[in-house]
């Protein structure tokens, strides 16, 4: 309360001097009652406390002198009545001091009321700078599980500001409430002696506060600068690991590439040597001469000559047993013309030795099979020795032999094989990582520039096609890149497996669940190419265009010969423009369709599917097996190939037949296209 106020207060009193008298009284009882409380008591509780402050904020109505007395009356007979009460002595200290200050007030002005809000917004003033501290803990807490970083010069000034203003505000308060409370008057001593030592403790507890905040502050700008520090330092770390990458990658290239090649120098030593032991069981090419004329010609190997020579050799045992028998049934059966007994032998004996011949023949013929499946397997064996003979002399004779790194990137390693055009390289691409194919496109050097030009075209337009296409099971290209003026590279995924065409001739007949695996997979790549915006016939389909990777998926490739089915195309299909291409075999009747341009679509696809599947079930072509290309057009074989017949052997189910049936459909426009084919039962696996 400020000294006017006191002032005002007092001059009020001398005016009414019978209020003041009991003022007075009551003043007296209360400060005895006053002294005992704070030795036998506690502080008021805080509740109470912001009930006493706030007690004066609330309207109150001017009570008449009259009653003020009467109150101040009550109050008094209350006071007496409650004296033996040390329990709640405190409480009713406050109490009475509140009642009395209602008393003052009822004869005070206007500024009693003002020096009441000024003390309140004090007691605010600390209640907003509690909830400060306690921000600040909390922010402090909060910030720290953030990153380090986050807390710049800028805030780490602010924590110092705002603690700089917390001390200044806790003192001024401080002040504050002192000043307030001293100037207070004497009977108010108590109250405000009890507000001053909780205002102490606050600022206390406040101070312990800051203290503590200033210690996580600290201990965390420590933390800050240790974390930059090792920021900085794997920073550094990391970028020196990239310059030591950046240095060491055309070295590691470098070795990668002569690992590489040093394994596939290996590997052709192994092949050539392997090449030599076969060749002395299962023959070699040898060089002829009839007169000026020097041919090639196949000498069989010891192994072969062996087998040759045992057969031979039963089947002149068989004739010479044959013979025999024969000698002996004519005996028996002259024995019956003649006299008795004369010639012939008695009829047990007969039938005997007869049993003993057929027996001889039997293991003949046993011996003759086993010797003839041995042949068998030679003869395979020696097809595969021919076709690797010549790989190796086409690698020998290939100008990319000498393991050169193609494009910066690709490491040619060995030859896989030469086709009309092309030579396919294994190779390693030093940038991904992987093994490739690379199809070297060599274009003759005697060629017109005109043909060059074709070649080339046509090789783009394949490119066009195929690069577009990724499905598992369509072979993918990767990349296309010119060598020289007269050499191009197609880089395509690396297909370690055989081709159909390798294990056809390995294996002639396959297991009907094995052929119907690869066949899924054939129509599965061949579904992906009619659900395309751009529908492609292959138009190619032969064993020879189905490879298979390293865990044996079937994949399509070879697009050379692809067809665009454009958008405006009719239901009978395209213009066949490239008729005469293509391998016979494999190719529907109306691609030899001669008095008008034929009209293809997928179903020539669906056509060449079932003459693979024929040939992976039965061994063997449905249509002009034993027959060449130029025969084949001049019998006009597929253009008779009505009707399709089954072999009895070996077993297959009528699913599979029926199939094939459905393939091979003679009318085109009876044949189903790719896309309804594929709903067939047999082409879906679903679990029983
Ligand atoms: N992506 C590949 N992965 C592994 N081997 C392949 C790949 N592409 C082709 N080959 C192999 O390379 C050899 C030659 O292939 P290419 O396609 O040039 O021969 P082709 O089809 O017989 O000839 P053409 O293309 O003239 O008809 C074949 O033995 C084939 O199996």
């Amino acid at each position: 309360m400020s000294d006017d106020m006191l002032l005002h207060l007092s001059s009020n009193s001398s005016n009414q001097s019978d209020q003041s008298t009991k003022f007075a009284k009551l003043e007296a009882r209360l400060v005895g009652k006053a002294s005992s409380a704070v030795t036998s008591s506690l502080p008021p509780p805080p509740q109470q406390q912001q009930q006493q402050q706030q007690q004066p904020q609330q309207p109150q109505a001017r009570p008449s002198v009259s009653s003020a007395s009467k109150f101040a009356d009550d109050l008094v007979a209350q006071s007496s009545s409650s004296d033996s009460d040390d329990d709640i002595a405190g409480e009713f200290l406050i109490q009475a001091n509140t009642q009395k200050r209602r008393k003052v007030q009822v004869d005070d002005s206007l500024t009693f009321s003002e020096s009441v809000e000024a003390v309140d917004s004090l007691a605010k003033m600390a209640e907003t700078l509690e909830t400060k501290v306690n921000f600040d803990v909390g922010r402090k807490k909060h910030s720290r599980g953030r990153s380090q970083s986050g807390r710049g010069r800028g805030s780490r000034s602010n924590d110092q500001t705002r603690s700089q203003i917390s001390a200044s505000t806790i003192s001024s308060l401080n002040g504050q409430l002192e000043n307030s409370y001293h100037k207070d008057t004497k009977p108010k001593e108590q109250l405000q002696n009890d507000s001053h030592y909780s205002s102490e403790e606050e600022v206390l507890s406040l101070r312990a506060k800051v203290a503590a905040l200033e210690e996580d502050l600290r201990k965390s700008r420590k933390e800050t600068s240790d974390y930059q520090n090792l920021c900085r330092q794997l920073e550094k770390e990391l970028k020196d690991l990239k310059d030591h990458e950046q240095q060491m990658k055309p070295k590691r290239t470098k070795i990668i590439a002569d690992l590489l090649i040093s394994v596939s120098k290996a590997e052709r030593q192994e092949a050539r040597l392997k090449v030599r032991q076969d060749s002395l069981r299962l023959g070699n090419v040898g060089v002829t001469r009839a007169g000026t004329l020097i041919s090639e010609t196949w000498e069989d190997g010891q192994a072969l000559k062996d087998l040759n020579a045992h057969l031979k050799q039963l089947l002149e045992t068989r004739e010479a047993i044959e013979r025999q028998r024969k000698s002996l049934k004519k005996k028996q059966a002259d024995k019956g013309d003649g006299p008795d007994g004369e010639n012939g032998v008695p009829e047990e004996d007969f039938l005997l030795q007869d049993e003993i011949y057929k027996s001889r023949l039997a293991s003949i013929k046993r011996e003759e099979e086993t010797i003839l499946r041995e042949r068998d397997r030679y003869e395979f064996e020696k097809g595969r020795l021919i076709r690797e003979m010549k790989r190796i002399r086409d690698e020998d004779g290939s100008r990319f032999n000498s393991f050169q790194i193609l494009n910066h990137r690709y490491a040619l390693l060995n030859l896989l094989g030469k086709g009309g055009f092309s030579e396919v390289y294994k190779a390693y691409d030093l940038v991904d990582h992987k093994y490739v194919a690379c199809k070297l496109h060599g274009l003759n050097a005697q060629w017109s520039e005109e043909k060059k030009q074709s070649y080339i075209r046509h090789a783009i337009r394949e490119y066009n096609i195929h690069k577009t296409l990724v499905h598992h099971h369509i072979v993918r290209l990767w990349d296309i890149f010119e060598i020289d003026h007269n050499t191009f590279c197609t880089v395509l995924e690396y297909c370690s497996g055989k081709d159909l065409d390798a294990v056809l001739k390995a294996t002639p007949l396959l297991p009907e669940k094995e052929a119907r695996i690869i066949i899924v997979q054939i129509f599965q790549g061949l579904v992906y190419l009619n659900r395309r915006v751009q529908k492609i016939i292959h138009y190619d389909l032969k064993p020879g265009n189905v490879l298979f990777d390293e865990f044996g998926v079937a994949k399509v490739t070879d697009f050379g010969l692809s067809k665009i089915v454009e958008d405006d195309v009719g239901s009978q299909g395209m213009e066949l423009t490239s008729q005469g291409a293509g391998t016979y075999w494999y190719l529907p009747p109306e691609c030899f369709e001669l008095s008008k341009i034929p009209l293809i679509s997928s179903k020539v696809d669906v056509w060449s599917a079932g003459v693979l599947f024929y040939q992976m079930l039965f061994g063997r072509r449905p249509f002009g097996h034993d027959q060449t290309q130029e025969r084949i057009l001049r019998e006009d074989t597929i253009i008779k190939a009505r009707k399709v017949e089954f072999p009895s052997r070996p077993t297959v189910s009528n699913e599979a037949k029926e199939l094939i049936r459905r393939c091979l459909t003679y009318d085109q426009a009876d044949r189903p296209d790719v896309l309804t084919i594929a709903h067939d039962p047999y082409l879906t696996y679903t679990k029983k």
